[in-house]
């Protein structure tokens, strides 16, 4: 497939991949069954609705016609996947700005954007599998209420588009009884999988992103033979390089681009594989910033972390180097050097390096990366003895969180 993990610098034997195999094989035909709860996203680029993506496309052009800046609320799985491909594809010109909300709950943060949208035309997209989460809450609220003071009660609710559950919840009652556009997501498809359902596809449509192509890329992704599946190798290389002691999985990728990715996969794996005292901490590295920063911990620091490179193999645009010691020289010449420097010098200092190579940023090749992720993610959690899709530990801090506020 085009999108490959490369795990010869992970320096793990190939027998020790190989003694792993069959079981990475039993845990993908599992998640094929059928029979495992919250596993709809496995059969979905080859099973999705296609009616219903025509009407998401239908209301990403509403969205697009009625408003310059689309707040889109939302919190976890609910918008890091739209982030992502938001800030990594290539969009439409003329598309909406769009900002996020309801990611925290800093009364600056919310004060600032209330500034930043008056006098601007506005629409809201609220996000949330549950539909009762406090984050998202208190945001929807707030800024509904700055909607209806602006364009008043009618209009207001025009410009509102909700995704939540599709019977139950606050928010789902609300969409019914005030008509909102909405729509729903999947019973069988958690949040931290669900960037191909409308949770993603509805803001990153209306953001000008081709849905379509990331939906043909998973396709892609998910129907490609197993002899060149290689998310297996790279689920099979998690697992071990954990039980040989790494406790953190570092992301250096080298375009900006990717840092919301990167933030998705933090929650797709971080709370996938927390569990039951084991997992690896996801973390990421934007290079070659943080080599200026953190560039002495990772060469001579404590060996706690191994590196799997997101790798951009090409770029749509390059810039010559005008003048000076770099005269004649890209950017794109620099940024590789940058990434081949990196790999022998971490390379050099026994760290384990994994390279996944990505041909490069658009919306075909994201759709098979993001279905590479969720399927590395649920064959290395299965290896690790852990269910990949819940999150009983999330519910601790809701439970005092709630003595503070009721
Ligand atoms: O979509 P919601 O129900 O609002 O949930 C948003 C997020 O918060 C929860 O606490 C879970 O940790 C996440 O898996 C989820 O994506």
């Amino acid at each position: 497939m085009d999108i490959k993990a490369d795990v010869s610098r992970s320096q793990l034997a190939k027998e020790e991949i190989d003694s792993k195999r069959a079981e990475a094989d039993a845990a993908l035909e599992k998640l094929w069954s059928g029979k495992e709860d919250f596993t709809g996203w496995v059969k979905l680029p080859m099973q999705y609705d296609k009616a219903e993506v025509e009407s998401i496309l239908a209301a990403a052009d509403l969205i697009r016609q009625q408003c310059e800046l689309l707040i889109v609320i939302g919190i976890g799985g609910s918008y890091l996947g739209a982030k992502a491909a938001i800030e990594a594809l290539p969009r439409e010109p003329g598309s909406p700005e769009i900002r996020f909300a309801g990611t925290n709950l800093s009364a600056a943060c919310h004060a600032q954007l209330l500034a930043e949208m008056r006098g601007r035309e506005v629409s809201l997209c609220v996000i949330s599998k549950s539909g009762t989460t406090v984050e998202t809450a208190a945001s929807f609220h707030i800024f509904k209420k700055e909607l209806i003071d602006t364009y008043g009660p009618e209009e207001a609710k025009r410009r509102i588009y909700v995704i939540t559950d599709p019977e139950k919840g606050a928010l789902r009652e609300e969409a019914e009884r005030e008509g909102y556009v909405s729509f729903s997501v999947p019973s069988d498809i958690g949040g931290r999988y669900s960037v191909l359902t409308p949770v993603g596809l509805l803001p990153i449509a209306a953001a000008g992103a081709d849905i379509k192509a990331m939906l043909a890329g998973a396709e892609a992704m998910a129907v490609c033979p197993d002899w060149d599946f290689s998310a297996k190798d790279y689920a099979i290389a998690r697992y071990l390089l954990l039980q040989k002691g790494k406790s953190i999985e570092a992301f250096p990728y080298f375009e900006p681009r990717l840092r919301s990715f990167v933030e998705w996969i933090r929650q797709l794996y971080g709370e996938s594989e927390g569990k039951k005292g084991t997992g690896l901490f996801p973390a990421g590295l934007e290079l070659t910033t943080d080599l200026h920063s953190i560039g002495q911990f990772l060469q001579q620091g404590s060996q706690v972390f191994f590196e799997t490179i997101l790798n951009v193999l090409e770029s749509e645009t390059d810039l010559t180097i005008p003048s000076g010691p770099l005269e004649g020289k890209t950017l794109n010449q620099l940024n590789r050097a940058a990434v081949k420097g990196v790999i022998e010098a971490h390379g050099g200092a026994e760290i384990p390096i994994i390279r996944i190579d990505i041909p490069k940023l658009d919306a075909f090749y994201f759709g098979q990366l993001i279905y590479f992720f969720e399927t590395t993610c649920a064959i290395t959690a299965t290896l690790m003895g852990v269910n990949p899709f819940d999150q009983p530990g999330v519910e601790a801090y809701k439970k005092e969180m709630k003595k503070e506020i009721s």
